[in-house]
């Protein structure tokens, strides 16, 4: 049996190579004679760079940008060609970020600016930014002010400053510094960036916002778009992605596409699942988000479209049969069912992940399958 495990990371607990690793040792263990084909993506979100190294070469840049609280943090784009690669979450990843200091009114979306600089002035025609599992909800303004935008010190000190800016946004000099660049935003999720569906409303309380604070981020983020565009560009699908940062993208003129399809195009994932039985998928939480474009929403729509079965295992699934069943999946999967509680999936989740992947190899591949304990 011919197996292609194209999962993305189990966020806080595997990273998109270990969680790769951990079913294929457990699919293993239970069927010896399967071939794993192992593919640690990343939806635009955290590991979009290296993914997209490992796929395409080229070379890493090493820098330092400023961090979602003002501090410097280290980051690495890629260049590949006059192409560059830059990982939002690197400069204001919501895994940068201690609980307690959980802020999205605070969170600055700065460094982005700052490495879309660094890659235009290294000689970058073309800059793809990965979006997703951001801490910030500032409508992409801290990135405008790292290019120039003004009022740069209102722009750039976090979303919930917006609402109460002291001067009139001024573009002109962002724009300049992209100049003759290509700019595309990679995003991992399509919500627009206003409203039920916007940024704050969706994305807030994964970051620290309560209900009064989701309502007044929104708010803030209303007057911003207001101050910045009159044409509906707030609606567009994938404006609302980090915060908003999607957003910032289309007002210096970047268009916006599937962070997932991206990557998936760059890997070459359909021909691997053309000669494929089965495509295993899977991440932290699959849930309603991920149906919005995620990273195994997008593996799953590459199956189908080949008629190949695919199933996700993911720490916690909270996705009906229905909604999994019309985005292609056959089986979901939960490591929070299978260890009996969200601490035991927590703890040691490789082993529940080997363990949970070994039970899937003895549904699927019938009799050749050793028993799954075992493979703890
Ligand atoms: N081993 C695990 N067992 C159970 N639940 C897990 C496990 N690992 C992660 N999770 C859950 O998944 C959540 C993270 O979800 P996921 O990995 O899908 O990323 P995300 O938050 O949606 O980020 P992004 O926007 O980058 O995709 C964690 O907050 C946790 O609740
Ligand atoms: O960063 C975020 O806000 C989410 O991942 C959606 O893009």
């Amino acid at each position: 049996m011919r197996i292609v495990i194209a999962v993305d990371k189990f966020a806080g607990t595997l990273s998109a190579v270990e969680a790769a690793e951990a079913v294929a040792e457990g699919w293993r263990w239970a069927d010896p004679g399967a071939r794993t084909r192992l593919l640690p993506l990343s939806d635009g979100g955290p590991g979009f760079v290296e993914v997209l190294h490992t796929a395409l070469g080229g070379t890493l840049h090493e820098t330092e940008a400023t961090g979602p609280l003002g501090g410097p943090v280290p980051a690495r784009y890629l260049m590949s060609g006059a192409t560059a690669y830059i990982e939002s979450a690197q400069v204001c990843g919501l895994h940068l970020v201690p609980p307690e200091r959980r802020d999205p009114g605070a969170t600055t979306s700065r460094g982005v600016g700052e490495l879309i600089a660094h890659a235009a002035a290294a000689g970058a025609r073309s800059v793809v930014v990965g979006l997703g599992g951001s801490s910030s909800n500032d409508g992409g303004a801290g990135m405008l002010a790292a290019l120039g935008a003004e009022p740069a010190d209102a722009l750039g000190s976090g979303g919930a400053a917006l609402s109460a800016l002291p001067a009139p946004v001024d573009l002109t000099a962002a724009r300049t510094a992209v100049r003759g660049v290509s700019l595309i935003a990679a995003t991992d999720v399509d919500n627009p960036l206003l409203g039920l569906q916007g940024a704050s409303a969706v994305f807030g309380p994964q970051k620290g916002a309560d209900a009064d604070q989701v309502q007044r981020l929104d708010t803030a983020l209303g007057a911003f778009a207001e101050a910045t565009d009159p044409g509906g560009l707030g609606e567009e699908a994938g404006a609302g992605a980090a915060g908003g940062l999607g957003y910032g993208m289309l007002l210096l003129g970047g268009a916006v596409e599937s962070g997932v399809a991206r990557v998936l195009g760059a890997v070459g994932l359909a021909e691997d699942v053309a000669s494929a039985d089965l495509v295993v998928t899977g991440e932290g939480s699959f849930d309603t988000q991920s149906l919005r474009g995620k990273l195994p929403h997008g593996v799953a729509q590459a199956a189908a479209d080949q008629g190949v079965a695919c199933v996700v295992l993911a720490g916690a699934v909270a996705v009906g049969r229905r909604e999994a069943a019309a985005a292609g999946i056959c089986e979901t999967y939960s490591l929070v069912e299978a260890a009996g509680s969200t601490e035991a999936a927590l703890n040691d989740s490789a082993a529940q992940l080997r363990a949970l992947a070994a039970n899937v190899a003895r549904r699927w591949s019938g009799g050749r399958a050793r028993s799954a304990d075992a493979a703890r």
